[in-house]
């Protein structure tokens, strides 16, 4: 088993003094490459917390973070956001679409905004995952007028873009039906077995974590299962 990632000794605390939340209190993880993990714990125990650490977009108070050999605690901001842009995806529980934008434009978007510019390629590539995603007859449709869980599977097309090593997911059928959950579920597990692309998934749901081979259980800022 390669790593594709590991935190050791983690600790986030919000605030300071007597108004001080302590969220991680040395938490340690390892994730390894390919790996389809689900993450559990009550509410505010810190999952997206970490997810947050994880994604780079917030650094811990103190501990280690190393990603595919990189030191993502000691990185600086421009680096972390290169970093961030190549290796890792995001999916949250509100899609985030842009309701003007089509379901592709929606997927491209970031990419275009990086490259500055919008490529045949990138078109290319935006289609195909939309079609994977089974909305090959929603490509040029407004985002606004698709379905929750239609907006939810172009929100993961969006997240692949990339060919991130990581996704990240914060509780990304949360807002869906039992149907559309599972068939977003499903469509994670095929990239998952077919791509090796990593994912982490924030979820209450039991039945949703079943569905990944690991479950990662949070609690009192630990790793306790
Ligand atoms: N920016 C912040 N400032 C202060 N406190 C924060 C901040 N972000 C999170 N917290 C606190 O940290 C704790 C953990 O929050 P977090 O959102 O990580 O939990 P969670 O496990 O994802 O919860 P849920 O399952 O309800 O989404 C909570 O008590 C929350 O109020």
């Amino acid at each position: 088993m390669t790593a594709l990632l590991e935190v050791s000794g983690l600790y986030k605390t919000f605030g300071t003094g007597e108004a001080a939340t302590r969220v991680l209190r040395g938490l340690s993880l390892t994730l390894a490459e390919g790996e389809m993990a689900a993450l559990l714990g009550p509410s505010g125990s810190g999952k997206s917390t970490l997810l947050t650490i994880l994604g780079t977009l917030m650094k811990p108070t103190s501990g280690s973070y190393t990603m595919l050999g990189q030191d993502l605690v000691a990185a600086e901001d421009r680096a972390l956001t290169e970093f961030r842009n190549r290796h890792i995806g995001f999916v949250f529980q509100f899609h985030n679409l842009l309701p003007d934008f089509t379901a592709l434009e929606n997927v491209i978007f970031p990419t275009a905004v990086r490259e500055g510019r919008e490529t045949a390629t990138a078109r290319a590539r935006g289609r195909d995952l939309l079609v994977r995603m089974g909305l090959e007859n929603r490509v040029n449709f407004p985002s606004a007028n698709l379905s929750g869980g239609q907006k939810q599977r172009v929100a993961v097309a969006r997240a692949l873009m990339n060919q991130p090593e990581l996704v990240l997911a914060d509780e990304p059928t949360g807002n869906l039906d039992r149907e559309s959950a599972m068939q977003v579920m499903e469509l994670i597990a095929e990239i998952n077995r077919d791509e090796g692309t990593t994912f982490l998934i924030s979820t209450h749901d039991e039945k949703i974590a079943s569905l990944c081979r690991r479950q990662i259980v949070v609690g009192d800022g630990l790793v306790t299962g």
